[in-house]
């Protein structure tokens, strides 16, 4: 955390456009369709006519204006040119960003907290407060992090701004949530488009589809809400895991956390077989004694360890 307030330090002299930084800024980036949704929120309508839900518990809603995200998108690269280090937002993407290491912080927090009522309608229990969020900028281009590998966060409820910019694929892959029985089936493909906010559990499994063209640049905030991570609730569905009702669909399995990424995606392909391979020992999907009828993947990391004392080799 040190690091990260050094950075923003650093940089902020450095800034863009300072005004982007403050949080009385915030109002103004707003898409005024966002602001009729929020009165609706507020007023108690059951379905807002601008909310679209694309499937189960996903739902879109228009939320930035086109300036605010270039002016966000500018930042970043800006901040890219100035030299200065900072962390990327995950293991499994190089040319993102985490926003609070830049200074952006206050003004996200701000952010959050106009978008809340509108996560507490859709997502009561989970969305009911925010205290906290880890955000960042994920970018993908073809000649560099091309997608993500399917995938949960470690999110209560994720916001998923599109801040540009013109690109072709890249659609966003969503499946089940961790632990259930479809786990692993498609539920639908979401298209992003610059403004637009899609919001999920962070239990859900989803990914970035491979982009084909262009650049895609969105802003992604982790929001936390700890009451409920202290809660019975939580606790009890983080002790429950049940067994797939059937072998995975291909667009939903994972080659850094699937025991049967390989077998599933065809074991004839190479490099299907050399992505699994290389995560082999770490997979964990499905969790032993609870593998669909027909499972024919490896050991993963439970591989000659004594099933009782499992947890000890995380
Ligand atoms: O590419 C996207 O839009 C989603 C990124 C994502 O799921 C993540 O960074 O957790
Ligand atoms: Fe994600």
């Amino acid at each position: 955390l040190r690091h990260a307030s050094a950075t923003a330090a650093q940089y902020a002299p450095l800034r863009r456009d300072p005004s982007l930084f403050a949080a009385s800024s915030v109002s103004g980036w707003l898409d005024e369709r966002f602001s009729q949704l929020l009165t609706a929120v507020r007023r108690g309508e059951e379905a807002p006519f601008l909310i679209e839900e694309v499937a189960s518990e996903v739902y879109t809603f228009p939320l930035l204006r086109a300036e605010a995200c270039g002016a966000l998108a500018a930042e970043v690269d800006h901040f890219g040119a100035s030299g200065l280090e900072a962390r990327r937002p995950n293991s499994m993407n190089n040319y993102g960003l985490v926003l609070n290491d830049i200074g952006l912080r206050p003004a996200l927090t701000e952010l959050q907290s106009l978008v809340q009522p509108v996560l507490q309608a859709l997502f009561p229990t989970e969305g009911a407060q925010l205290d906290d969020h880890h955000s960042f900028v994920v970018s993908y281009r073809p000649e560099e992090d091309k997608g993500l590998d399917m995938h949960t966060d470690d999110s209560d409820v994720t916001l998923n701004v599109c801040l540009g910019d013109d690109f072709e694929a890249s659609g966003l892959t969503f499946c089940g949530n961790v632990g259930a029985p479809d786990h692993r089936q498609l539920s639908t493909t979401y298209q992003h488009t610059p403004g637009r906010a899609v919001v999920h559990l962070g239990r859900r499994r989803h990914g970035a589809d491979d982009i084909q063209r262009g650049r895609r640049i969105n802003l992604i905030m982790w929001n936390y809400n700890r009451p409920y991570r202290n809660s019975a609730e939580y606790r009890a569905r983080a002790q429950f895991y049940a067994r797939e009702a059937a072998p995975p669909a291909p667009e939903c399995t994972s080659f850094t956390h699937d025991r049967d990424y390989a077998q599933v995606r065809g074991d004839a392909d190479p490099q299907v077989r050399l992505k699994a391979a290389k995560f082999a020992s770490r997979a964990w999907c499905p969790p032993p004694s609870l593998e669909y009828e027909g499972f024919r993947g490896g050991a993963g990391r439970y591989r000659a360890i004594d099933p009782l004392h499992r947890d000890l080799m995380d």
